[in-house]
């Protein structure tokens, strides 16, 4: 299921992320609303379905051929038994068709992730994100927010490698659903730092 928000930007952001019982979802949700503060910036979210995997296999050729026009992408996935889940991996498993002639080189990158235990190992999960964007030359992006100081209302777990939730109820804490809008402005924001047309002055480009 990809949507993709209408508009003539010439810069776009993708999240690709699965969700079984929906609190990643709500993640990726508030991420776009955090894109969509930049009128500048189109985004594209793509939830992996479980029937896109065929055989073990992760295929949707669209798929690709719309991530290979986006200036970044964010990764998401519930942490599951400590790393990503199964149909994220599926999904990252199979973009190893562009990693031979890297054809992700340059793009941005940042992930999002949740866990039912305040330290289920969520960092594990953004750590493989990362490697992943490593692996095909993306610049990856963590957050800004440093908890405990200079608060910005965002990042009360104290992790800085992406977005992080700890969802116990199946819903997402306010300041979780804050931290992802937060990630989806910063990538955004730096989108339009690395265009070109945008000038010194990209952070006042916000409407929100
Ligand atoms: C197979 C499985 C493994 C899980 N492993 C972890 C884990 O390692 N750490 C953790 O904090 N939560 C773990 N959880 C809880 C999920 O991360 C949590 O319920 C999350 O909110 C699910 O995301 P979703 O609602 O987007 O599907 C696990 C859940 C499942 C089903």
């Amino acid at each position: 299921m990809t949507e993709a928000r209408e508009s003539k930007a010439a810069l776009r952001i993708a999240i690709v992320y699965f969700s079984r019982t929906g609190v990643t979802a709500q993640m990726a949700e508030a991420i776009e609303q955090g894109i969509e503060t930049f009128p500048q910036v189109d985004v594209i979210s793509h939830q992996i379905q479980g029937k896109e995997i065929v055989e073990g296999r992760f295929a949707n050729p669209a798929l690709f051929e719309a991530l290979a026009g986006c200036d970044a992408i964010i990764f998401g996935s519930p942490t599951y038994m400590g790393s990503v889940a199964a149909q994220f991996k599926a999904f990252a498993d199979a973009s190893s068709d562009l990693w031979c002639d890297q054809l992700w080189t340059d793009k941005l990158a940042a992930g999002f992730t949740c866990g039912g235990s305040p330290n289920g190992d969520q960092s594990s999960s953004l750590h493989y994100m990362a490697t992943l964007a490593s692996q095909h030359g993306m610049l990856w992006l963590g957050l800004d927010a440093a908890a405990g100081y200079r608060d910005k209302g965002v990042n009360r777990l104290g992790c800085q490698q992406g977005a992080s939730a700890h969802a116990p109820e199946g819903e997402l804490h306010l300041e979780d659903r804050k931290t992802a809008r937060y990630l989806g402005r910063r990538v955004a924001e730096q989108v339009l730092r690395f265009s070109p047309q945008s000038g010194s002055d990209y952070r006042a480009l916000s409407t929100g």
